[in-house]
C-alpha cells in the first residue's frame, strides 16, 4: 500500500491528505436540513449529514489528491450510526481509488492490539469464513505500550499489504510534556523515531517502509532531526492550516527525492467555505471552496519545495 500511496503522490504531484473530520457545526444548513427531514434530529440524521457532507468533498477533490484521513472520533461521537457513516466514507473513498488512512490511534496490550489490527486492517475469522471489518489502507497507532502493542499491527500489515503511521512527535501544544523528556541524553520522541525506523527496516516497500511515522507540522526543527533519523520512513505530517503549519515550515520533512512526507489538513480544507478567503463560494458551494483550498495547499507546499 505504501507503493500505491507513493505512486499516487507522484501522479497527482500533491503530497497531501484531506482529513475528513466532520463536525456538525461545519456542515452547511441545507445538508443538515435534508438529513433531518429524512431521519429527524437523531443520531441517524447527524450520521446522514456527515456522510453527505463527506461525499460532496470527496467528489470535488478526489482527482487532485492521493489520500484521505477520516478521524474516527468525529464519527464515534454519533454512536453506531456515526460508525456506519465512517465505514461508508472509507468504502466510498476506496471506490474513488483514494488511499484511506484510518486515524484510529490505537495501541494496547498485544492481544488487544491484535484485535484492533484485525478489525481495521485485516480479516476476522468467523467459523469457516473470513470478513474484513473497517478495511482502511493505513491506520495510525499509538506506540506508548511498547513493541508488543505495535507488533500485532505490523503482522497484519504484512499479511494484508497495508501500512501504519506511528505517533512519534505529535502536533499539539502539550506534546512536549512527555514526548520531549530527555532520557539517556535524548528526547523520548527520538527514541520512538529510532524504534519506528527499526520496525520499518524489516518491512520495506519499493522505496519506503510501510511502517510510517507521525510528526506534527508545528515542530519543524524536530521534523528535520527525525527526517534524518528515519530516512526510509514515510512521515504523516498533521498540523498544517488550522493548527498553524505552513508550506515553508515543512520542507525538511521531505527527503531530497521530494518524497517521504504527506501533509494532512482537515478543518483547513473541509471547512474552507467558513474562511474569509473562500467566502465567495458560500455555504451551498462548500465543496468547491474545499477544492480551491486543496489547490492552494498543493501550490503552497510544492512552491516551498521548489524554493528550498
Ligand atoms: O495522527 C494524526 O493524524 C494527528 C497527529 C497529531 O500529532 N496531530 C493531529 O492533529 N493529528 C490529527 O490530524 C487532524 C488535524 O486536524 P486539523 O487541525 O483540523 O487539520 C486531526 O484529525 C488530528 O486528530
Amino acid at each position: 500500500m505504501i507503493n500505491k500511496l507513493i505512486e499516487k503522490i507522484r501522479k497527482t504531484n500533491a503530497p497531501i491528505v484531506v482529513g475528513l473530520d466532520p463536525m456538525l457545526n461545519y456542515i452547511p444548513k441545507h445538508i443538515q436540513e435534508n438529513a433531518f427531514a429524512e431521519f429527524g434530529e437523531t443520531l441517524e440524521g447527524a450520521a446522514e449529514a456527515i456522510w453527505q457532507f463527506n461525499k460532496g468533498i470527496v467528489d470535488a477533490t478526489y482527482d487532485l489528491i492521493p489520500a484521505v484521513k477520516p478521524q474516527i472520533a468525529m464519527y464515534e461521537q454519533f454512536g453506531i450510526p456515526g460508525l456506519q457513516a465512517y465505514k461508508k466514507t472509507v468504502d466510498y473513498c476506496k471506490s474513488k481509488d483514494l488511499v484511506v488512512i484510518g486515524d484510529i490511534k490505537r495501541g494496547d496490550i498485544g492481544s488487544t492490539s491484535a484485535a484492533y489490527a484485525v478489525g481495521h486492517l485485516g480479516h476476522v475469522q468467523v467459523g469457516s469464513k473470513k470478513y474484513a471489518g473497517f478495511d482502511e489502507d493505513f491506520a495510525t497507532v499509538n506506540p506508548y505500550l511498547g513493541s508488543d502493542g505495535v507488533k500485532p499491527f505490523i503482522e497484519v500489515c504484512k499479511e494484508e499489504n497495508k501500512g501504519l503511521f506511528i505517533l512519534v512527535k505529535t502536533s499539539n501544544p502539550s506534546s512536549g510534556e512527555f514526548q520531549d523528556r530527555i532520557m539517556d541524553g535524548r528526547p523520548l520522541y527520538e527514541w520512538v523515531g529510532e524504534k519506528v525506523a527499526e520496525w520499518g527496516a524489516d518491512h520495506m516497500g519499493k522505496e519506503y517502509s510501510y511502517i510510517g511515522a507521525v510528526v506534527g507540522a508545528t515542530y519543524p526543527e524536530m521534523g528535520k532531526v527525525l527526517r534524518k533519523l528515519m530516512p526510509k520512513t514515510f512521515i504523516l505530517v498533521p498540523g498544517y492550516g488550522a493548527q498553524g503549519g505552513k508550506g515553508s515550515d515543512l520542507v525538511h520533512f521531505f527527503n531530497e527525492d521530494g518524497l517521504g512526507a504527506i501533509v494532512n489538513s482537515s478543518r483547513g480544507i473541509i471547512a474552507a467555505y467558513k474562511q474569509e478567503a473562500y467566502a465567495e463560494f458560500g455555504e451551498l458551494n462548500y465543496a468547491d471552496a474545499s477544492r480551491k483550498a486543496v489547490e492552494v495547499m498543493i501550490e503552497d507546499i510544492s512552491g516551498a519545495l521548489k524554493n528550498r
